[in-house]
């Protein structure tokens, strides 16, 4: 159960990881960090603690900087959930695009409003994370600044919004997972479990194929691959999969296949809750 506990995440309240803790366990506590080291350094030192952590935009691909702290973590995937992302530009005291020379924003965000503020000219400036964004511009009180983050965030700060929905997509949405070292069993209302695990193989001709070959044999569907740079190993890549089948076939196809494997970690199977 989530609900009624302390939920971990990364950024400030109004923050969209926010957001998707409370639409899917509304009586949950969510608790912000501000940098995803902080908030793996703190699932890894409480062993109770539980985090929802952003692994990937629709549109703009990974959050790197989650999937290699994961690896290097203990950390178990529990869940995964979906969070509609509309991204709305906010000001200080008015509400007029043709004053705002600069907006600061999570750089995901700012990748996902490209079109938008290359269109009106807006020099853009990263920042920890969207709702911090616009906190920082409450406080500094410019006027010529703006902040990229969520509708909810002008609310809760108090900024005007100049748009709404400055989104280069407008169907735009980030995925989630439940991290925790303890196990925690939710049941999907999709009735869709997805699994993921990470590995290296051997450097030679048609190690991946044959590799990937163990999942087609037992009928499985890889929903994603990534690639990552080996740790220690300059261009050499790591592979991450998300597999999405039954539990048993899944057993079978891991355990043919290990032996082709140099290094591998399967983080869960975990359900789908949205997406
Ligand atoms: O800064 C936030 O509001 C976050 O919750 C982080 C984050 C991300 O890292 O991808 C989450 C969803 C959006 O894709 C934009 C930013």
């Amino acid at each position: 159960m989530i609900d009624g506990t302390v939920v971990y995440y990364q950024g400030s309240p109004g923050a969209f990881s926010e957001a998707a803790i409370l639409s899917h366990w509304p009586n949950a506590m969510p608790q912000g960090f501000p940098t995803f080291a902080e908030t793996f350094q703190a699932l890894q030192d409480n062993p109770n603690a539980v985090g929802l952590l952003p692994i990937e935009n629709a549109y703009r691909g990974p959050v790197y900087d989650v999937l290699d702290l994961l690896t290097a973590s203990t950390l178990s995937i529990w869940a995964e959930a979906v969070q509609p992302v509309e991204l709305a530009l906010m000001a200080y005291g008015h509400s007029d695009l043709s004053r705002i020379k600069k907006v600061r924003s999570h750089p995901q965000a700012l990748m996902q409003s490209q079109m938008f503020c290359r269109e009106h000219g807006l020099i853009v400036e990263v920042a920890l994370d969207t709702a911090g964004s616009a906190k920082e511009l409450l406080e500094s009180r410019r006027e010529d600044v703006g902040a990229i983050a969520s509708p909810r965030a002008a609310e809760i700060y108090g900024l005007n919004i100049v748009r709404r929905g400055i989104q280069d997509h407008p169907d735009n949405r980030t995925r989630f997972w439940l991290l925790s070292q303890r196990p925690i069993h939710l049941t999907s209302p999709l009735n869709r479990m997805k699994t993921s695990a990470v590995f290296d193989l051997p450097d030679k001709p048609g190690a991946l194929v044959n590799y990937l070959l163990w999942y087609k044999k037992f009928g499985l569907n890889l929903s994603k691959v990534e690639s990552r740079p080996r740790p220690g190993a300059p261009f050499a890549y790591r592979f991450w999969i998300d597999v999405v089948g039954d539990a048993q076939s899944l057993d079978q196809a891991w355990e043919s296949g290990l032996s082709d494997l140099e290094w591998f970690r399967r983080f869960g199977t975990y359900p789908v809750l949205s997406e």
